[in-house]
């Protein structure tokens, strides 16, 4: 589904962010990135999603290869069209628009007829029963956790093969977070919707991924399935407190 190889990434033409960042999503997985603040999840996603030129940054080395062909020319939202959606970090939400109305905002990409975006909706209020019951409230007063099921629901709008979730757990209470996670474990399961999860919660995201990389100032220094990286010693001991 992708493969990226080897990526570099520069902001303002000085500041490597991303220095040789190699990974792979086999279609239908869910793929971990983690890692600590600033080691490079973010930008890796945006090198993927495109949205690194949005951002002053260059990708000035390595490829990434989407369903086999090479993506890096391609522009964000055309990538959108071809299958590859970004939540992006911080549950962007337009707040003055109703729930309802940020998920249609998602499937304008698509341009689709009025039954193909009510089949749409539908499709999402069966995943989010909660967003169903808000639809007509303006997104901005929805809880945090409500707004990233709104986030993750505007991209699912575009009928996605794989999305890029940047740290979905982000400031919300356990209970929300599993309840995203489960969610998006059962889309992978019954959709064979593909996952890219960044993440510093790193023992939600391995509990649901199938594989998982670990990020360090910028480069990949760790790599295995979940349920290796989970028995791994030394990430127990930089990441999650504990010796074995
Ligand atoms: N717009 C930017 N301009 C300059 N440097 C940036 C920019 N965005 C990120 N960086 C730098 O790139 C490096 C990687 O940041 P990135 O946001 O990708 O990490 P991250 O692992 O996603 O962390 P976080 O969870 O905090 O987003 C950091 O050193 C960061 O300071």
């Amino acid at each position: 589904m992708l493969r990226v190889n080897d990526i570099e990434v520069i902001y303002d033409g000085a500041i490597l962010a991303v220095s040789g960042v190699s990974l792979a999503v086999p279609q239908g997985s869910i793929v971990a990135l983690l890692g600590a603040n600033g080691a490079g999840k973010s930008t890796t996603l945006k090198a993927i999603s495109g949205l690194v030129r949005a951002g002053r940054a260059a990708l000035s080395r390595g490829s990434i290869h989407f369903k086999g062909q090479p993506s890096t020319d391609t522009s964000a939202n055309l990538l959108v069209q071809q299958g590859i959606v970004h939540v992006l970090e911080g549950r962007h939400v337009f707040p003055h628009l109703t729930v309802e109305e940020n998920l249609i905002s998602g499937g304008f990409v698509r341009r689709p007829g009025r039954q193909a975006l009510q089949t749409g909706l539908e499709r999402i209020y069966a995943w989010f029963p909660r967003l169903k019951e808000k639809r007509k409230v303006q997104a901005g007063y929805t809880s945090g956790g409500e707004q990233q099921m709104v986030a993750i629901g505007r991209a699912l709008m575009t009928n996605p093969s794989l999305v890029l979730l940047d740290e979905p757990s982000m400031g919300l209470a356990p209970l929300i977070v599993q309840e995203i996670f489960d969610i998006v474990s059962q889309l992978n399961a019954s959709e064979n919707v593909s996952f890219l999860i960044a993440e510093q919660n790193i023992p939600v995201a391995l509990k649901h991924a199938h594989y998982g990389y670990v990020l360090e100032t910028g480069k990949v220094v760790l790599s295995g399935s979940a349920e290796q990286l989970l028995q791994d010693s030394a990430l127990q001991d930089a990441y999650l407190g504990k010796r074995q």
